[in-house]
């Protein structure tokens, strides 16, 4: 069954960052963690770890590699693709933290990706987003579908601390547990046009401060550096 796109603008900022509640039911959720543990071949490592789908990113060409076959969505992630854009992503990637796993401040490479969601399953943890001295910490609810578009998803670099215990505004602490996330990415047409030499891997190419060492499997570690997180 199709799962209906409602996203809305979160008022507490960063500005662009669409936010839809209960994007499935409970007990979709429970039959997609079943399979997250019980029917996949994750890789054999501490820490967080990922599954891709679609096509690869070549970082050379800057192109989709077509020396990668492309992975077909399997059945349980169709329901699950975003319906509102012109076409179905390139590349999805499902992720698994453990408790005390995060992942570092980074915006996505602006070069290859366009549009970028985010589905959160399992135990709830808090995102922090980052512009220069300004800072927003989301609540990354189980169940629920994040876009980043416009300055939440060029200019707020995005990260999810390597704890075990979250400290939210109450002063509640609440332990980290079991989380996936399952994020979409479209791949860019044409270049990159928002200038941010901060942030942007196109503005720094042309103006000859390209990053080395990029990496081909995980587009999240083209890590924008953020000066450390408190
Ligand atoms: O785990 C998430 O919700 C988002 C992960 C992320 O930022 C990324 O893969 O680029
Ligand atoms: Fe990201």
């Amino acid at each position: 069954m199709g799962t209906q796109f409602n996203l809305k603008e979160l008022e507490t900022g960063p500005r662009g960052l669409l936010w839809q509640s209960d994007f499935i039911d409970p007990a979709h959720e429970e039959r997609l963690i079943s399979i997250f543990r019980n029917g996949l071949e994750w890789p054999d490592r501490s820490g967080r770890i990922s599954l891709h789908y679609g096509y690869t990113f070549d970082y050379k060409t800057f192109g989709l590699d077509p020396d990668v076959p492309y992975k077909e969505f399997p059945e349980w992630l169709q329901p699950l693709i975003p319906t509102t854009e012109s076409r179905p992503p390139e590349q999805v990637c499902l992720q698994y933290y453990p408790p005390g796993s995060g992942i570092p401040p980074h915006v996505d490479t602006h070069m290859a990706y366009d549009q970028l969601y985010a589905l959160s399953l399992g135990a709830p943890a808090l995102m922090r987003f980052r512009r220069g001295e300004q800072v927003v910490d989301i609540d990354l609810e189980p169940r629920s579908m994040m876009q980043m578009t416009g300055d939440s998803r060029l200019h707020w670099t995005h990260g999810i601390k390597k704890r075990k215990t979250d400290t939210m505004a109450d002063g509640i602490v609440r332990p980290r547990a079991d989380r996936w996330s399952i994020t979409y990415r479209w791949v860019r047409d044409g270049d990159c046009e928002c200038g941010n030499l901060d942030l942007c891997d196109v503005a720094q190419r042309r103006h000859g401060l390209e990053k080395e060492k990029r990496s081909v499997k995980d587009p999240a570690s083209q890590t924008a550096p953020d000066k450390a997180v408190s």
